[in-house]
């Protein structure tokens, strides 16, 4: 049997004057979990939302909460983290210094912790920690903004992260984000990736729920 895909809609690309609406719309879709984009201008060249935004949106969804630190010394926040009740906590490799240390702060807390890797950033940096995270997750754009291209070699790194589990009987679930869509999903499920994030695919999509329905169904190339 095909191994079920979950999908994480992006917030990124919501309609902010109506998140009430927008969460409404993702309650009751088939969406796996929500995925929250923090950015700081220093980390990426963009801000996105704060803590005060996310804890009206943490209110209003009842989907798992997979959060992403596009900032600088991602440690400092994970009690804000926490305190929005989130499922995931994400941070980036190159962000962390001490990976190993603050991934085990995340866990600590009470929370799954993935890492995430820049399009730039090779798989095999991972090799010391892989057995430690929930997740890693693949970006398959620069950071910072929504509506950009898929980065192609970004499949090559789904297979080389796909082997590096296998290896380390690791469990680690692999997660992509960035220019996900119906046309870009079929190639990354056979690659092996877990979970979709999809901003603009979804919430951009004249029928946002059909467009998660669609993303659910999609099988390998
Ligand atoms: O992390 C992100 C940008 O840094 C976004 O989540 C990502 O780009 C999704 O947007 P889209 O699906 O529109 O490409």
């Amino acid at each position: 049997m095909a191994k079920e895909i979950k999908v994480s809609p992006s917030l990124l690309a919501a309609d902010f004057a109506d998140l009430r609406g927008e969460m409404d719309k993702i309650n009751s879709s088939e969406a796996d979990w929500l995925h929250l984009d923090i950015m700081d201008g220093v980390f990426v060249p963009n801000i996105s939302f704060g803590f005060p935004v996310l804890k009206y949106v943490a209110e209003l969804c009842k989907k798992p909460l997979d959060v992403h630190l596009m900032i600088v010394q991602p440690e400092k926040f994970i009690r804000e983290v926490r305190a929005l009740n989130a499922m995931m906590m994400n941070v980036h490799y190159e962000a962390c210094p001490h990976l190993h240390r603050v991934v085990q702060q995340i866990k600590e807390a009470g929370m799954k912790a993935g890492v995430t890797l820049n399009p730039s950033t090779p798989v095999s940096l991972l090799e010391d920690i892989i057995e430690d995270v929930d997740m890693v997750l693949l970006m398959s754009v620069n950071p910072g903004f929504g509506g950009q291209k898929f980065i192609p070699h970004t499949l090559q790194k789904v297979r080389s992260l796909r082997e590096l589990i296998a290896r380390k009987n690791a469990h680690a679930l692999i997660e992509v984000d960035g220019g996900v869509n119906n046309n870009t999903a079929p190639e990354l499920i056979e690659a092996g990736v877990d979970v979709l994030v999809a901003g603009s695919a979804v919430f951009k999509a004249p029928d946002m729920k059909e467009a998660i329905h669609q993303l659910k169904i999609i099988k390998g190339k």
